[in-house]
C-alpha cells in the first residue's frame, strides 16, 4: 500500500502519518526520507540523534519566545519519535493506549 500522510480528518492525522512511515518502512522507496532512516549506516542512532537535535531545537525555539519555530520543530520532533516506535514495531495505538491509561 502506497500511503501518504494527509486526511481531510484534522484528527486522523497522526494515523495517517504513522500509516505512511509503516509504508515507507516496508516498502524502502529510494527517494524517501523515512526509509533512508530504517537503512541509515548508523542503524537507529541516526533517528535518535536527530530526536535529540529536534529537542535541542525546540527547546531554543521556546527560549526564543518563538511559537512558530517552536510548533515547526515540535513537528519534526513528533515524526521521528513515530519513525523510532516504527523501528520498535510499536505503533501509535501503543501510544494512544499508554496516554489513555494516563488520562
Ligand atoms: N513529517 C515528516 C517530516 N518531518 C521532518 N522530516 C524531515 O526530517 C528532516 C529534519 O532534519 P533537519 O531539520 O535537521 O533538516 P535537514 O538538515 O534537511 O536534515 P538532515 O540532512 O540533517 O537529515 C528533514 O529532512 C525533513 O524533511 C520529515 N520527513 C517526512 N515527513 C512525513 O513523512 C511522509 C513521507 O515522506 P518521505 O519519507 O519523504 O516519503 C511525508 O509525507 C511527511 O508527511
Amino acid at each position: 500500500m502506497t500511503t501518504d500522510a494527509g486526511s481531510d480528518d484534522p484528527e486522523a492525522v497522526l494515523d495517517a502519518l504513522f500509516a505512511t512511515i509503516e509504508d515507507r518502512r516496508d516498502r524502502l522507496p529510494d527517494d524517501s526520507y523515512t526509509a533512508s532512516l530504517f537503512t541509515h549506516e548508523k542503524g537507529e542512532n541516526a533517528t535518535l540523534e536527530k530526536l535529540g537535535e529536534e529537542t535541542t531545537e525546540a527547546i531554543l525555539a521556546a527560549k526564543d519566545d518563538d511559537d512558530d519555530a517552536l510548533l515547526a520543530e515540535s513537528a519534526d520532533l513528533v515524526y521521528h519519535l513515530l519513525v523510532l516506535l516504527a523501528m520498535k514495531e510499536l505503533t501509535v495505538d501503543d501510544l494512544r493506549d499508554e496516554l489513555e491509561d494516563r488520562f
